[in-house]
């Protein structure tokens, strides 16, 4: 396992190895690649997804296996037919019940006969759509009064893909309906297990060319889920840590009284801070600034929820090119980068012993759903991931 070897190395104290010498150093850094190359069938690198529920982890399982695996077949596709249809109807039944919670009317009587429709269902979803059904949720997300329920989604937990789903509802609901990769990718489950995919990708001559085998791992995020992670710590390389940048006006569905956004904090301060994973690598993506920047148009603010944003801004005003998305990814980005600068001390058993002052951590920008946004931001992932293994012994 020469990566898990060099991981232990650069945690040695510095003053008990001698510096080696540049020409020495090409020869153990020759001699690594061949070996990589040589053992990459035995030798996955092993990546561990983690962020709190619905940051995006298991869509980017989906897309490793659109990028490397050949995607999804006609029967793969056809059985995710329920998880879709189940997203949709959750969707129109959170957003009826929430017009009375939300003293909203509906536009017209019809539509006021089709939430009773609606509401009178059993909460899983019907096996297959029929007219009647499709004619009530279609009459209801074209209601206005709906459409301002939908407006004020933040201030109850409703899917991410509501709109997707329900803006693509005609196609869906044909009876002939196969979902499309993009339909996949929007589609949501919750994650309870823990479940791995396993790709090879190939290698640059750079970094002694084959290919390579990547393990990736995926978790629940919720909280009731948090406490099955430590079983997967074991041997990872790297963590891809995923935060939402749109949940900074949502409160989390397991307990409505505190912010998402806040939670995601904590959580990342408390995986950067983690004895178990202080020699992996700590990669984050910084998830769905597509609804977030959907939502600052729609006139959402960030201040409103994190007062120290208006400090933020005004100290680094001098740059004007910025528009108030720029500054809300900088802003959440910055959060992320001062945990990682926090001094501390340990003060519980899972706590690393040190501040990691010499520890990266990386970022990057990303939309799930969209693959060429993966592709493109997973190859500098693996590159870094990669030459990590081979730098590292350039640190000793
Ligand atoms: N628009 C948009 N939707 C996204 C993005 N990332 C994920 N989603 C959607 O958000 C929902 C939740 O994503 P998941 O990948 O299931 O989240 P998760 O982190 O695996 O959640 P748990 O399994 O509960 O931990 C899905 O409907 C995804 O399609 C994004 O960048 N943009
Ligand atoms: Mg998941």
């Amino acid at each position: 396992m020469k990566l898990r070897l060099l991981r232990c190395l650069r945690q040695q104290p510095k003053q008990t190895t001698r510096p080696m010498q540049q020409e020495e150093l090409e020869v153990v850094r020759h001699h690594m690649m061949k070996d990589m190359q040589k053992n990459n069938t035995d030798m996955p690198v092993k990546i561990l997804l983690l962020g709190t529920a619905e940051s995006g982890k298991t869509t980017i399982i989906k897309q490793m296996r659109i990028l490397h695996i050949n995607g999804f077949t006609d029967d793969e596709r056809r059985e995710k037919i329920p998880e879709i249809y189940q997203n949709i109807h959750d969707s129109i039944i959170q957003l009826v019940r929430q017009m009375t919670l939300l003293d909203i009317g509906f536009g017209s009587r019809s539509s006021e006969r089709s939430a009773d429709y609606i509401l009178s269902l059993d909460s899983l979803a019907p096996d297959y759509m029929s007219e009647e059904y499709c004619d009530h949720v279609m009459a209801l997300w074209n209601d206005v009064g709906i459409r301002s329920c939908y407006n004020r989604s933040n201030e109850f937990p409703l899917l991410d893909s509501a709109k997707y789903f329900l803006d693509n509802f005609v196609r869906i609901s044909d009876m002939d309906y196969i979902p499309s990769t993009e339909d996949i990718l929007h589609s949501r489950k919750i994650t309870t297990g823990i479940s791995q995919i396993t790709f090879r990708v190939p290698l640059p001559k750079s970094l002694g060319g084959g290919d390579q085998e990547f393990r990736m791992y995926d978790v629940g995020g919720q909280r009731d889920q948090r406490n099955k992670w430590i079983q997967v710590f074991e041997g990872i390389q790297a963590v891809l840590f995923l935060i939402s940048c749109s949940e900074f006006d949502q409160n989390l569905r397991e307990d409505p009284t505190q912010n998402r956004l806040q939670e995601a904090l904590k959580l990342f301060r408390a995986v950067w801070q983690n004895r178990f994973l202080s020699s992996a690598g700590l990669i984050v993506f910084l998830n769905k600034y597509d609804i977030m920047e959907r939502k600052i148009r729609a006139g959402k603010h960030i201040v409103d929820y994190f007062p120290e944003f208006e400090e933020f801004q005004s100290r680094r005003q001098q740059n004007n090119l910025f528009d108030e998305s720029d500054w809300t990814k900088m802003f959440i980005k910055q959060k992320m980068v001062d945990i990682t600068q926090e001094p501390f001390k340990r003060n519980s058993r899972n706590q690393t012993d040190y501040s990691s002052t010499e520890r990266e951590c990386y970022y990057h920008f990303t939309v799930a759903t969209d693959t060429r946004c993966i592709r493109d931001v997973f190859s500098d992932v693996q590159q870094m991931i990669l030459s990590e293994n081979v730098s590292g012994l350039a640190l000793y």
